[in-house]
């Protein structure tokens, strides 16, 4: 969606291993945004995010506009199932959001005809669900997921970042450091004793608000019953001042 930071260059650099030819697409697709404040306030620095691809050895970017990728209107039909994680996390907060998500991956990927797509872990539930999506119109097209690239002092790399205020910057480390604590003390505690001790790192945090921290299932997102399954990740999204932020560690 633009605004590029070093976690975006590091998809390209990424796909330079697995393609002979990059493209990458900047669109502030409007379907998947829920909260019409954040779609108006998204940045689109768009000479920088050129500069920096141009930097990185990007091959073409692909820039529609809105109209191009709805001819008909941003309220064209669209609906798939993409299974039952699609209401749970970010589906409960941003409701419609993976519609809006796998509606316009469908339109990218129609218009490049990628063999390889690379997608950030930090969105953890989107790549699940574009793997549903591809799994739905049965696409041949490979997802690598790449891993979070984050500042030095832990927060996850962001589009969104820039709007923390200094305060904000500093409240934010919570997040990355409410994962880790988890990641830190798996074997020393209980899954309960886990989440609440990682959400009780926020009580005394100021103007952070946290919609949900959970450990889950990384297959399905529903709460992890048992330290035993094989693929768990640590969740987390969070109000920081007026900017909402997400993040999550894998467990195992
Ligand atoms: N810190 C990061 N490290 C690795 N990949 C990332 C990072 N941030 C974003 N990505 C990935 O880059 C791709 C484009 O992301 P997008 O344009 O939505 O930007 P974003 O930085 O995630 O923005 P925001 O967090 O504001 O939604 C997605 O696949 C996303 O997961
Ligand atoms: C997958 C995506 C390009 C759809 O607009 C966007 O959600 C993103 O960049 O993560
Ligand atoms: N980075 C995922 C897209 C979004 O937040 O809308």
């Amino acid at each position: 969606m633009g605004a590029l930071h070093n976690g975006h260059i590091s998809l390209i650099k990424l796909a330079q291993q697995h393609a002979d030819i990059i493209i990458c697409s900047i669109f502030v697709n409007p379907t998947q945004f829920t909260d019409p404040k954040d779609l108006e306030k998204y940045p689109r620095p768009i000479e920088h995010d050129l500069a920096m691809l141009r930097d990185a050895g990007c091959n073409g970017v692909f820039m529609p506009n809105v109209e191009e990728m709805y001819p008909q209107g941003a309220d064209e039909k669209w609906h798939i199932d993409l299974g039952n994680a699609e209401f749970l996390l970010e589906g409960a907060f941003r409701k419609g959001h993976y519609q809006g998500v796998t509606q316009i991956v469908k339109k990218l990927f129609d218009a490049v005809e990628p063999d390889v797509a690379m997608f950030g872990q930090k969105d953890f539930q989107q790549v699940l669900m574009i793997k549903n999506m591809l799994a739905h119109f049965n696409l041949p097209i490979t997802i690598i997921v790449c891993p979070i690239i984050r500042e030095d002092d832990g927060l996850a790399m962001s589009s969104r970042n820039i709007h923390l205020s200094p305060e904000d910057r500093k409240h934010s480390l919570v997040l990355s450091k409410s994962l880790q604590f988890v990641i830190d003390h798996f074997e020393e505690y209980t899954l309960t004793e886990l989440e609440s001790k990682a959400k009780a790192l926020y009580d005394n945090v100021e103007d952070v608000a946290l919609d949900y921290f959970t450990i889950a299932n990384g297959n399905t997102l529903e709460p992890a019953k048992s330290k035993d399954e094989d693929n768990l990740v640590a969740l987390v999204a969070a109000k920081v001042g007026s900017t909402r932020l997400i993040d999550n560690m894998i467990i195992r």
